[in-house]
């Protein structure tokens, strides 16, 4: 079997979230289960492509509406990569130093009219075209629906939905963006009068997956907007928990802290990082440390943290770190606590891998107040550095999170509130000064396995159940 995982991030090249993430590690545990997998991406003006030498496996010229655009597909001329990966070089619409932008329309279109032509060029196809969120969703249409494509259309291609919020809706005046397909079948594009890459891909898709069994089920009450469509298409969607990638998150190895450590020197380990990031930041090593990582934006439940982060500092009992960017009035209110808070308040606006590391290192509890979380992969992150997860009990958080008052090892609450993430706060703060049950609590989590190896069975054994249908 030899897969194909076509995807607009993929780490360690591009990340942006969790989806470079996932395209970043599952493959590598297919292909250690002994199925070929393969990732196509973007060819982007960034780090990792400055830093290395490409070469050219595939060059020519592309139709988009009324422009043609000459791209070519690269691959890496040393294999630095754990993972085989091919790059769409279209120069003018995605060699550029973002991977998203406003207006994506045209750059993602190419993007995929680039990878089925190559595609049909190819003596040995793909058995399986696994497509990620909505940047790849016209994938599964193109297959099925444009005439040039009809050599592809008995390949099996999967959807997964890693965030349903977005969809890459564009209005029908750039429709013929797509290569020509019956007209009459248009509905198969469109949602509520406009075009909707991610509802074609529901709909088109031989399977639909998402990243957490409870995101599935919570799809169909909440989807911005494809709630019908998704409880219409049931039968062929399927939730799979994301993994980890347990090489590159291991407090064993990691490169980007002060210390490394395993569930045996967990004390001296987290306590080494947890001082590192205390001098850092100015706060007191002494006070327990509430860390949150993330997008700051409403699904992650930012807008609710300033109050909250307001009330329960004045009482001095806590550190919080916050290391985001996004929505610039979140991010505004967030930097406003500093001086008020200081000593005890800081925050980081902006993206920083490295520092990433050093916080699930180094916080005692990792905060996740979601509205929405289809899998979430900080609390994944977190339990393998032994950092206890707070979360709002959603999606992935409730399928990974487990409340010590349930017999588990987390602290979770059930509202997108202020009073509720206050009160699991407090819970938190207790548990802390709680000694025995807060070390004893952290030093199991390091020890529960959420790397891929069965997540990555699981979309093998789906790829396998498509071969024969
Ligand atoms: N400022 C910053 N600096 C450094 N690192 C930062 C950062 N902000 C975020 N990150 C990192 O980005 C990743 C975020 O992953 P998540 O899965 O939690 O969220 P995201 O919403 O991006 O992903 C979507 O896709 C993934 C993958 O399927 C789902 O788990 C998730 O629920 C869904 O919303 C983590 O690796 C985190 O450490």
């Amino acid at each position: 079997m030899n897969v194909i995982h076509v995807s607009a991030e993929c780490y360690p090249i591009a990340k942006v979230g969790g989806l470079g993430d996932v395209v970043g590690s599952l493959p590598k545990y297919q292909q250690q289960a002994g199925v070929g997998a393969r990732v196509v991406m973007p060819f982007y003006d960034n780090k990792f492509t400055a830093a290395h030498k490409f070469e050219s496996v595939y060059e020519s010229e592309l139709v988009l509406g009324e422009n043609n655009f000459s791209y070519r597909i690269l691959k890496l001329k040393k294999e630095v990569l754990d993972i085989d990966v091919l790059f769409v070089d279209i120069p003018e619409l995605l060699f550029k130093d973002y991977v998203y932008s406003a207006d994506d329309t045209a750059r993602f279109t190419a993007f995929q009219i680039a990878v089925m032509d190559w595609m049909l060029t190819l003596k040995t196809k793909p058995s399986i075209i696994h497509c990620h969120d909505h940047h790849t969703g016209l994938i599964p249409f193109m297959a099925q629906e444009c005439f040039k494509y009809e050599s592809l259309n008995k390949i099996p291609n999967i959807l997964t939905i890693h965030n349903a919020q977005y969809q890459g809706w564009f209005a029908h005046d750039k429709v013929h963006y797509l290569p020509a397909f019956d007209i009459s079948n248009i509905g198969l594009l469109d949602w509520d009068g406009v075009i909707n890459p991610l509802a074609a891909g529901i709909k088109c898709a031989w399977r639909v997956t998402t990243v957490s069994p409870s995101y599935m089920e919570e799809l169909q009450q909440a989807a911005n907007g494809l709630e019908s469509l998704l409880s219409h298409e049931n039968q062929k969607c399927v939730g799979i928990l994301n993994g980890i990638d347990a090489d590159v998150w291991n407090p064993e190895t990691d490169e980007f802290i002060t210390k490394n450590y395993s569930a045996k020197n967990i004390q001296t380990g987290k306590t080494a990082n947890k001082k590192r990031l205390c001098k850092e930041f100015g706060f007191s090593a002494s006070k327990p440390l509430f860390a949150f990582i993330g997008r700051l934006v409403l699904e992650k439940g930012a807008d609710l943290l300033p109050e909250v982060f307001d009330e329960i500092l004045s009482k001095k009992e806590c550190n919080i770190l916050v290391l985001g960017s996004g929505d610039p009035e979140v991010e505004d209110s967030l930097k406003a606590l500093k001086k008020k808070h200081k000593g005890v308040y800081n925050t980081f606006i902006g993206y920083d891998e490295k520092l990433s590391h050093l916080i699930y290192a180094g916080a005692d509890f990792l905060l996740m107040p979601s509205r929405v979380e289809p899998c979430g992969l900080n609390q994944l992150y977190s339990l393998r550095y032994g950092t206890i997860p707070v979360v709002r009990s959603i999606g992935g958080l409730k399928d990974t999170v487990i409340d010590v008052e349930d017999g588990g090892f987390g602290f979770s609450h059930q509202d997108a509130s202020g009073d509720n993430i206050l009160q699991t706060l407090n819970r938190a703060i207790a548990f802390y000064n709680d000694k025995p049950e807060f070390k004893k609590t952290r030093k199991h989590i390091m020890s529960i396995d959420h790397s891929w190896n069965v997540s990555a069975q699981k979309y093998i054994d789906l790829y396998n159940s498509l071969k024969s249908d």
